[in-house]
């Protein structure tokens, strides 16, 4: 796996604080971002205000989980939920059907779960509530839905960007934002390799939703893929790493990148802690296309130049086919009734 890795590339670093610059500032910050999105579908971000004390208690309080005794965590397993929410073992979530070697808890937007009936989705079943290790760790529900909320604002600040950036709008993907967008929370241990364990922490994979958000440690092991090869996204203190979605793909017809990355396991030995956000669009939306402008638009001939592409019909449609297809176990139990 660690073939033709390029080293000395990096990620470009974008300060969104720039936004809120004047007139010259905040243009050269746009275009910057978009440069960034369109060339590698990856970067750094820092200025954004979320309080470094936040981050510690949440990196602290996510290891506090991992170290929980196995029956606590057992408690809170995803297969207790049709929601696809709580924790996996390292080994049960599959990318492209080879397990992922990384033990996680999952959360999503914190809602009741909506009655089923001959009017509801088959979407529709993704909503409904987090399972919480309340008693064995009560502070993991509120720091984790604070981290929740924080990112979300964070995320549509950028999306705005990105839109403002692109057709001159910053309101263009509000509708499929607003209101409450499909907000996906991963924490994650990618235990450290002895002799035995596979390599695969995450395998090569482009995340789904429109922006995803990496909080990741010091130890290192996520790397994206790139013309020039695989460059690692080198841990640096103080940023998030930030990357495209296919949905933001999609609705800028490719000239956005979602670009494909792995998580390599920690050969050191020693376990990676890292903390994902994706921000995805409204499960019951569908994906705009952007109303590009003639010079951007001629750079474009992405996935939406395929009106087949499923991904235009229903967000939430699509969603629960990538839940279906990362848990069979949970599919098996809970949505027989979907699977072909
Ligand atoms: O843990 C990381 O650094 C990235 C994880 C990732 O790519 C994902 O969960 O989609
Ligand atoms: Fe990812």
């Amino acid at each position: 796996m660690n073939d033709c890795i390029q080293t000395e590339a990096r990620l470009p670093l974008l300060d969104i604080s720039r936004l809120a610059g004047d007139a010259a500032e905040r243009a050269a910050f746009l275009e910057e971002l978009r440069g960034a999105a369109r060339r590698i579908g990856f970067f750094y971000l820092s200025g954004h205000g979320i309080p470094a004390e936040l981050e510690s208690r949440v990196r602290a309080v996510s290891r506090s989980f991992f170290a929980l005794p196995e029956a606590e965590k057992l408690k809170v397993q995803m297969i207790h939920s049709p929601h696809f929410r709580g924790y996996n073992r390292a080994g049960l979530e599959l990318t492209k059907g080879k397990p992922d070697w990384r033990e996680q808890f999952d959360l999503h937007a914190e809602r009741e779960a909506l009655p089923a009936g001959p009017g509801r989705p088959p979407w529709a079943r993704l909503q409904g509530p987090n399972l919480w290790p309340d008693d064995a760790l009560p502070e993991l529900r509120p720091l984790l839905l604070e981290w929740q909320s924080r990112l979300t604002e964070v995320a549509v600040r950028l999306v705005r960007a990105f839109a403002e950036a692109l057709v001159g709008d910053a309101g263009a993907l509000e509708p499929i934002c607003a209101g409450s967008p499909n907000q996906t929370m991963k924490i994650i241990r990618y235990p450290g390799r002895q002799a035995v364990e596979p390599e695969q922490g995450v395998g090569a994979h482009k995340d789904s939703g429109l922006l995803t958000f990496v909080l990741q440690d010091d130890v290192g092991g996520l790397q994206v893929e790139t013309a020039q090869g695989w460059v690692d996204a080198t841990p640096l203190p103080g940023t998030f790493v930030v990357n495209i979605g296919e949905l933001l793909e999609l609705a800028s017809n490719g000239y956005l990148k979602a670009t494909v990355h792995r998580v390599v396991s920690p050969a050191s030995g020693q376990d990676r802690f890292s903390i994902a956000f994706f921000l995805g669009a409204r499960l019951d939306a569908e994906v705009p296309l952007l109303d590009l402008p003639p010079h951007l638009a001629a750079e474009a001939q992405g996935p939406a130049s395929d009106p087949e592409n499923p991904l235009f019909r229903n967000v939430g449609a699509n969603y629960l086919k990538g839940r279906l297809r990362s848990h069979p176990d949970v599919a098996r139990k809970y949505h027989a009734d979907l699977l072909g």
